[in-house]
């Protein structure tokens, strides 16, 4: 499961090059960095709306699949700029690294 990602990102760097006639993806590189924007944006609003339902409903199904809507075109996103989700995955790694000294610290000055 933890190599989804790489295996996406693989795809999607190939898409960069492929026909916007066959691949969603490479249609989305052809409509540039705005059109691309505006679908993160809309997932992330579908996203939202799918977690009120989720809330009221308590079944998530929804909820899930707008979220892998939602990560997919942020993928997209990072991949049309030229970045990869592995920063974004450091980035992650850094702040529970930073966390988890900032625990350590406070456990040595009680
Ligand atoms: N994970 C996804 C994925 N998730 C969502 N989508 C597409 O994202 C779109 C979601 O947007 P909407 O729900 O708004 O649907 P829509 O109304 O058809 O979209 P628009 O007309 O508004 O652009 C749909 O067309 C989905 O098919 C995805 N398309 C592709 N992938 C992955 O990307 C790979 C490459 O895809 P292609 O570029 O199509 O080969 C595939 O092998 C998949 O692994």
């Amino acid at each position: 499961m933890s190599d989804v990602l790489d295996r996406l990102a693989t795809i999607l760097e190939a898409r960069k090059g492929a026909s916007e006639d066959s691949s969603y993806v490479a249609s989305l590189h052809a409509k540039g960095l705005n059109k691309i924007l505006e679908k993160v944006g809309e997932e992330a609003t579908e996203t939202i709306l799918a977690a009120k339902d989720a809330e009221v409903s308590g079944d998530c199904a929804d909820l899930v699949y707008e979220t892998a809507d939602l990560w997919f075109h942020s993928l997209v996103m990072l991949s049309h700029l030229g970045e990869t989700h592995e920063a974004v995955l450091l980035e992650l790694a850094r702040r529970f690294d930073m966390s988890g000294l900032e625990e350590k610290a406070s456990r040595q000055n009680n």
